[in-house]
C-alpha cells in the first residue's frame, strides 16, 4: 500500500474507525477518504455508488456498522441484521466496480458457534448454532465473511477478513443500555463513585468469559493484515486470554476507586459462556498485542472521565 494511496476508513467516527484514521496517519498515510453517516448512508445503494465512482478509493476498510452490546442485539435484532447486511452488501459491491485493490471486512468473535471449543479456531465457522441474544449480527457477520470470500472465489479479489474479539478504548459507546460491557461498567463505578452510591448494578451471573483487546491494537493488527495478509481465510484478531464478567467488575471497580457493594442483576442475559480465540494464525503473521487489560482500563478510564465528561 503506497503511502500517497487513497484509502477509504469506513466508519471513521467510531471506535474502531478511529483508530483505524490515527494508525494509518501514524505510519504516514495522508490520503484518507471519510464520510460521515449523515453525508453518506452505507445502506443507501445509489448513494454508496455514486460516492466509489466519484472517489475511487484504492484500498478500503470497512468498520462502518450497527454496533452493540448484548442487550441491544438482542433489542433491535432486525436492525442489527438488515442494515449490517446492507452496509456491507454496498460497500464490498461498489469496492468490486471501481476495482478498489484490496478490502479488510471486519467481523466479530460472535460470529463463532455458542459451545464451540476453546480457544475458537477460524475453522470452527458455521459448526454449530450461534448464540442466540446476538445471532442476527452474527449472520449479517458472517454474510460479510463470506461474500468476500465468493468475491475472490469468482473474480479473484483480494478482500480480506478480520473477526476481533471484545474491543474498548477511546470513542467508545457509553450508553448503559446499548454499549458493550466494559464502557459501561466504567461509566457505573465512574458515576457511583461520584454520587455516592451504595451499590453498582452489574447484568448477569458474573461467569461468562471475555476476551478484551485495545482498540489501537486492532487497529494495528488491521493495518499489518492489509499490508501482509493476502488469504481467504477470516483471520482472529485478539490477546489469547479472558477473564470472567465478575473479574472485570473487580478490575474496573478497583481502577475507578468505588468501595460500595455490587449486585448481580441475573434477569439480564449472560450470551455466550465463553469466547475465547486461537490467535496463533496472527501470532504466526507475526503480530501480537501490546496493551495490557489493567494498563488500558487505567488509560481509557483517565481519558474519558478524568479530563473531560462523558458526551
Ligand atoms: N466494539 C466492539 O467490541 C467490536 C466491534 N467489532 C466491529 O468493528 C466495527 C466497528 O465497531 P465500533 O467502532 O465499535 O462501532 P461504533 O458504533 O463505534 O462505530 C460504527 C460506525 O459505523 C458508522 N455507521 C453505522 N451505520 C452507518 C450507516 N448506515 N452509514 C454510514 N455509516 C454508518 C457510524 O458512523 P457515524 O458515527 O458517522 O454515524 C460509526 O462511525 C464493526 O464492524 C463491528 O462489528 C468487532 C468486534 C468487537
Ligand atoms: C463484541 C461482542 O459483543 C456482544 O457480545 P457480548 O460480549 O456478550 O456483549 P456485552 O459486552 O454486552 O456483554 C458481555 C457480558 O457482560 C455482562 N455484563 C455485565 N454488566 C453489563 C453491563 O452493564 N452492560 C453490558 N453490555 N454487559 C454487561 C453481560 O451480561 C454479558 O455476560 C455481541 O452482542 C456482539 O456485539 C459482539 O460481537
Amino acid at each position: 500500500m503506497e503511502k500517497n494511496a487513497k484509502i477509504y476508513v469506513a466508519g471513521h467516527r467510531g471506535m474502531v474507525g478511529g483508530a483505524l484514521v490515527r494508525r494509518l496517519q501514524q505510519a504516514s498515510y495522508q490520503n484518507i477518504v471519510t464520510r460521515t453517516s449523515k453525508e453518506l448512508d452505507l445502506r443507501n445503494k445509489e448513494a454508496v455508488d455514486a460516492f466509489f465512482a466519484e472517489e475511487k478509493p484504492e484500498y478500503v476498510f470497512l468498520a462502518a456498522a450497527k454496533v452493540g452490546g448484548i442487550l441491544a442485539n438482542n433489542t433491535y435484532r432486525a436492525d442489527f441484521l438488515l442494515d449490517n447486511l446492507q452496509i456491507q452488501n454496498n460497500v464490498i459491491q461498489a469496492s468490486f466496480d471501481q476495482d478498489v485493490k484490496k478490502l479488510l471486512f471486519l467481523g466479530s468473535s460472535c460470529i463463532y458457534p455458542k459451545m464451540a471449543p476453546q480457544p475458537i479456531k477460524e475453522e470452527y465457522l458455521l459448526t454449530g448454532p450461534l448464540e442466540a441474544t446476538n445471532e442476527p449480527y452474527a449472520l449479517a457477520k458472517i454474510a460479510g465473511l463470506k461474500l468476500c470470500e465468493a468475491f475472490r472465489d469468482q473474480h479473484g479479489s483480494n478482500y480480506i477478513s478480520a473477526m476481533p474479539t471484545n474491543l474498548y478504548g477511546p470513542g467508545d459507546n457509553y450508553d448503559l443500555q446499548n454499549s458493550h460491557v466494559l464502557p459501561a461498567l466504567l461509566r457505573k463505578f465512574h458515576e457511583a463513585k461520584e454520587n455516592n452510591a451504595l451499590e453498582v448494578e452489574v447484568w448477569g451471573t458474573g461467569t461468562p468469559r471475555r476476551e478484551f483487546l485495545h482498540v489501537d491494537d486492532l487497529a494495528d493488527a488491521c493495518l499489518h493484515l492489509m499490508l501482509h495478509y493476502n488469504g481467504k481465510e477470516p483471520v482472529n484478531v485478539g490477546t489469547g486470554e479472558d477473564l470472567t464478567i465478575r473479574e472485570l467488575v473487580e478490575l474496573v471497580r478497583d481502577t475507578v476507586g468505588y468501595e460500595g457493594n455490587i449486585r448481580f442483576d441475573t434477569d439480564k442475559p449472560d450470551g455466550t459462556p465463553r469466547k475465547l480465540l486461537d490467535v496463533s494464525k496472527l501470532a504466526d503473521a507475526g503480530w501480537k498485542y501490546k496493551i495490557s487489560l489493567p494498563e488500558g482500563i487505567r488509560e481509557v478510564y483517565k481519558e474519558a472521565f478524568q479530563s473531560a465528561p462523558v458526551a
